[in-house]
């Protein structure tokens, strides 16, 4: 039996892995990647990339994608907590223009699987948030590609209040600030 655990969340494709962690009286240990082992619970996909960030309580970052040189990315919080959501993009999807979020934190080390197709972001619920993950291809500034955070057709339930946050709070780059709404871009993969 893989020592991953695969969830899946109301959107296809798209699932929360939980590894198995091994508590001792010293810490834990948890494998947060083994390719074997995934192939065992069918996510079978190469990672040529792996991120770190670190971002502030209320940082939001996204909603992000690649237009060419797309990204699957298996996403966790090594410090702190994040609301992490990923927006269905794909042409023909059912779901398409739908999001689904989910908080990951260094507690619950659960870690969410976003398949290409998907615009991804997260806001930092903790003081600091470390942010961890692999990416199926290489960034690609050129690629750029995304979507406004509040666009009112996806409507993310962003969960401000219950973490002591408003959106005078937030803290986002210069370009998140101007990213188009789903309806202006129009955006298919
Ligand atoms: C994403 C990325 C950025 N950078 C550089 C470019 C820039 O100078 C600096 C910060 O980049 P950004 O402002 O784009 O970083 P950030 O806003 O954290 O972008 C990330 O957001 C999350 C939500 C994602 O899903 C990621 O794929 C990525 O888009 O880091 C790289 O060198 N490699 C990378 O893979």
């Amino acid at each position: 039996m893989s020592k991953f655990k695969k969830i899946e969340t109301p959107i296809q494709d798209l699932y929360i892995i939980e590894p198995t962690v091994f508590g001792d009286h010293r810490g834990f240990f948890m494998e947060s990647y083994n390719q074997r082992e995934f192939a065992e619970i069918g996510m079978d996909m190469d990672f040529v990339q792996d991120n770190h960030s670190k971002s502030k309580k209320g940082t939001l970052r996204g909603l992000h994608f690649q237009t060419e040189h797309p990204q699957g990315k298996l996403v966790r919080a090594i410090k702190g907590q994040v609301y992490d959501v990923a927006v269905d993009l794909r042409a023909g999807s059912d779901t398409y223009g739908e999001y689904f979020g989910v908080v990951l934190s260094e507690e619950n080390k659960k870690m969410f699987y976003i398949p290409e197709g998907f615009a991804h972001g997260f806001l930092a619920l903790s003081d600091e948030a470390e942010f961890m993950y692999k990416t199926t291809d290489y960034y690609c500034p050129e690629c750029d590609g995304g979507i406004i955070w509040n666009d009112n057709n996806i409507n993310i339930d962003w969960p401000l209040k219950e973490y002591g946050l408003t959106e005078d709070d937030l803290l986002l780059s210069d370009k998140d600030k101007e990213l188009p709404t789903l309806k202006e871009s129009n955006y298919k993969f």
